[in-house]
């Protein structure tokens, strides 16, 4: 299982690669990381799991984070309604978003920076996503509100971006324009 010292933090080189597109069908080998990805993820939101591994709770994960540089993400979130949101995707891509931004209230973290950086990272929105799932299906799904910023925010990592690239140096409390904070 993934723990804590499987994660790459700033200042390693692959956080800062774009990630190779997964050669499908995928390899056995490339399904059992994303396995480990989503399972890591579940397991960090579980109270008893969590405590026994000391891992750092997180809403998703990318590949590169565990220093494999290939395009794969995990993301296990609820949204404001309770809607659960899991899925484990290989090539994932925004192929649409709202002109509309949004920003969660609280900022972001990420699992790769022992460090808190204050500040609204500003993200689309709505956006659609498309990916291969692990059986090898074709999934397109729409976003809004939390799960939408999980996805932007792990898409990024395949793209070698941390969330706080997107945060203003000069006021990171800036009001973003025509957007919705969540949260
Ligand atoms: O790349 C994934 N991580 O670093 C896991 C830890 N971060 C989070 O769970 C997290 C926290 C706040 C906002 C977002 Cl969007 C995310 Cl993703
Ligand atoms: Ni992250």
């Amino acid at each position: 299982m993934i723990t804590m010292k499987d994660i790459i933090r700033e200042g390693h080189s692959t956080l800062r690669e774009i990630a190779k597109e997964v050669t499908l069908p995928a390899s056995d080998e490339d399904k059992n990381t994303l396995k480990q990805l989503m399972e890591f993820v579940i397991n960090s939101q579980d109270p008893e799991i969590s405590k026994k591994y000391n891992l750092r709770p997180g809403i998703g994960l990318a590949a590169p984070q565990i220093n494999v540089s290939k395009r794969m993400i995990a993301v296990h979130v609820q949204d404001e309604n309770g809607k659960l949101f899991s899925y484990a995707l290989f090539n994932p891509k925004i192929v649409s978003h709202s002109v509309e931004k949004s920003y969660l209230a609280s900022g972001e973290g990420c699992l790769s920076v022992d460090r808190d950086v204050p500040g609204f990272v500003p993200r689309h929105a709505r956006v659609t996503v498309k990916g291969i799932n692990l059986d090898g299906k074709e999934v397109k799904i729409r976003l809004k509100g939390l799960p939408a910023i999980a996805f932007q925010h792990e898409i990024d990592h395949l793209n070698g971006i941390m969330f706080y690239d997107h945060i203003d140096k000069k006021n990171p409390f800036q009001t973003i324009e025509n957007a919705i904070a969540i949260g």
